[in-house]
């Protein structure tokens, strides 16, 4: 895998989503710098998946622009979507790998629908992505064979196929015991580190939140809107919103509030 020469912003403003007539987040601006981990942080069902299907291409907004780089994402054509769309790369929360290909046919498939590499190369290549995720030997397997954590990372060998410069992922450590979540939160430190790749994250894994994301946004699902920005750990140090203080350090909405309900309206 080749360091990418130069990171990619993504600058979301002023953006709204939802399905049909109904909102699930508005109003939502943030820039994505790039090599950085940004979480969209929340509780569940506050929209985080929804904001990430906007990002990737999956869900056209109801208002707002997401900016990759210099271009107006949604404003570009399908083919062009589809061309930038080419430098993301996406590790659903099931891992979503197909059932009926090995590990190693799964994470050719991307090189195999969008380059022209000859069968060696992909082979070779589909090599490398398997032994960076530490599956060199699991080539073969099927995936119903492989452990959910192993999944995860055939799942994110197969995002790092084409070299991406922006990886997405939907809850990575979700339904992974903590050992292994904490071996997945390292494999994407090592990935950011050694390439430079930028990643969006949804989670609400506070571990994982606390230790690999160096900023990020939290959606509130009653507002419906960001109700702070920042790293998780100055969250949690720093934010006042009770929402966000019970979230981060894991209490009970109110427990360390003189006054709870109060406060609803800050923003941090
Ligand atoms: N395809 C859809 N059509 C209609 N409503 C949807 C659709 N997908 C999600 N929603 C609704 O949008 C809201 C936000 O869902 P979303 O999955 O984005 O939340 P989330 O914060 O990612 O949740 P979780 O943490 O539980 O995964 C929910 O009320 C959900 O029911």
């Amino acid at each position: 895998m080749t360091a990418p020469t130069t990171g990619t912003t993504i600058e979301v403003s002023g953006l709204s989503v939802g399905f049909g007539d109904k909102i699930v987040q508005h109003d939502l601006s943030f820039t994505v710098t790039p090599g950085s981990i940004f979480a969209i942080m929340g509780g569940s069902g506050c929209g985080k998946s929804t904001v990430m299907k906007a990002m990737i291409g999956l869900l056209r907004p109801k208002a707002g622009t997401i900016h990759v780089g210099d271009e107006d994402y949604w404003a570009a054509s399908a083919a062009r979507r589809a061309e930038i769309g080419r430098r993301f790369g996406v590790l659903f929360q099931s891992s979503a790998l197909w059932s009926s290909m090995s590990t190693a046919e799964n994470v050719a498939l991307p090189l195999r629908m969008l380059t022209r590499l000859d069968e060696a190369s992909i082979d070779a290549l589909v090599r490398v992505k398997l032994s960076l995720v530490g599956l060199a030997s699991s080539g073969a397997v099927m995936p119903s064979d492989l452990s959910g954590g192993m999944r995860k990372r055939a799942g994110l060998a197969r995002a790092l196929a084409l070299d991406p410069d922006i990886l997405f992922f939907d809850e990575p450590a979700a339904g992974l015991d903590p050992i292994t979540a904490r071996r997945l939160d390292d494999l994407i430190l090592e990935v950011r580190d050694g390439f430079g790749t930028t990643v969006v994250m949804v989670s609400h894994e506070l571990p994982s939140l606390f230790g690999i994301c160096d900023d990020g946004i939290f959606l509130d699902a009653d507002s419906k809107t960001a109700i702070a920005h920042g790293a998780p750990q100055t969250l949690r140090d720093q934010c006042d919103h009770p929402i966000v203080h019970a979230f981060m350090t894991r209490s009970r909405l109110g427990d360390d509030q003189d006054s709870p309900g109060e406060g609803h309206d800050k923003r941090c």
